[in-house]
């Protein structure tokens, strides 16, 4: 809808032929985004092949755990010179690659085609065309600058950032603290603690992406402390939510059962945490909630673990 607004001519593509022709007759998503008027000028297809085939801007949004499979068969249709974006959120399991190098590993192209849109973004806000920042991040300006143009409307404003690194990291991590936070919520804990969390995990994803080569000051932008303030304190988060149900006192796989989107941040705890361990980054919240996910840690135990850690100076 976004790059609708801004006047390029988008097809969506979706494997569910009720979503693609309510998309594309009615301008409505009931299933996903219900009660938003979509543009009329968006169509929509099931046939994915003809949906990249021709387009300058290919953008990606799908789960981290299905990128490589959907995008690789369509790798042959790509135009050469066309640029992906990818909006997922995570790191992929086994590889612990970022999202955009699954994207140009996938569709076949270098990573300087690839860009990444990051930020406070919740998509129903985005959808019901509330106002909002972002951060467009490339190797080059150029591109970046190319997929800035194609998405900047009067409620959407992309800043330009070719710290592709960092912007994917903080994406990828705010995730996990955003299922702490919930769990501390759930656990019937306020604001003091909720903060705490919210600004040890910045201080966290800084010092992997420190490791990894990123510029510190994204993490005081949009797709740092900004994504993770909305992610941390929206009821729309699916991973503030997810981590919530957790501290009431369900198990992840009723969680899951009882959830249709996904919680990156469930998905990708294990692969951050293996990622900060072979880079030899502490990471004490990320470690945590990874114990929860895969059962060797209960919520209620998660603030006395952080909390009986050895002191140390804020700023290492
Ligand atoms: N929803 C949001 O507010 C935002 C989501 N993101 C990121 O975007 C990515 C996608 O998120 P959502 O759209 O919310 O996820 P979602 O769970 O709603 O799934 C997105 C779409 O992928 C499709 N899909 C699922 N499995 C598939 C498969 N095997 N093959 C092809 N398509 C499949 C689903 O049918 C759905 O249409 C995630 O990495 C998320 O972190 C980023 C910013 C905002
Ligand atoms: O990334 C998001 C907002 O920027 C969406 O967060 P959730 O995946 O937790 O819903």
């Amino acid at each position: 809808a976004v790059t609708t607004d801004a006047g390029c001519p988008t097809t969506v593509w979706g494997r569910d032929p009720e979503i693609v022709r309510s998309i594309a007759s009615d301008h409505a998503n009931p299933r996903y985004l219900p009660g938003v008027e979509l543009p009329e000028a968006l169509t929509a297809t099931t046939d994915a092949v003809g949906a990249v085939s021709g387009a300058d801007v290919v953008v990606v949004a799908l789960p981290s755990k299905v990128l490589r499979r959907t995008v690789a068969p369509l790798a042959a249709h790509v135009r050469p010179d066309a640029v992906l974006v990818s909006l997922s959120k995570g790191v992929e399991h086994g590889s612990d690659r970022r999202m955009s190098e699954v994207v140009a590993e996938a569709a076949g192209v270098g990573r300087d085609r690839v860009a990444v849109v990051s930020g406070p973004n919740l998509a129903r806000e985005i959808a019901a065309r509330q106002p909002t920042a972002t951060v467009v991040a490339a190797t080059t300006p150029e591109v970046a600058e190319q997929v800035a143009a194609a998405c900047s409307t009067d409620y959407f404003r992309p800043y330009t950032n070719t710290d592709v690194v960092g912007v994917e990291i903080a994406g990828a991590m705010k995730n996990v603290i955003a299922l702490a936070v919930g769990m501390a919520v759930g656990l019937g804990m306020g604001d003091n603690s909720r903060a705490s969390i919210i600004t040890r995990g910045l201080a966290e994803t800084a010092r992997l992406g420190a490791a990894l080569g990123a510029d510190p000051q994204t993490f005081a932008g949009l797709a740092g402390m900004g994504d993770l303030v909305a992610t941390c304190t929206s009821p729309l988060s699916r991973n503030r939510t997810f981590g919530e149900e957790l501290g009431r006192g369900s198990t992840v796989e009723e969680v899951v059962a009882r959830t249709r989107q996904t919680a990156e941040g469930v998905v990708s705890c294990g692969s951050l945490l293996h990622l900060a361990r072979s880079l030899g980054v502490d990471v004490p919240i990320t470690e945590a909630v990874t114990a929860v996910v895969s059962g060797g840690l209960r919520p209620e135990d998660l603030a006395r673990l952080l909390l009986s850690r050895a002191r140390k100076p804020e700023v290492e």
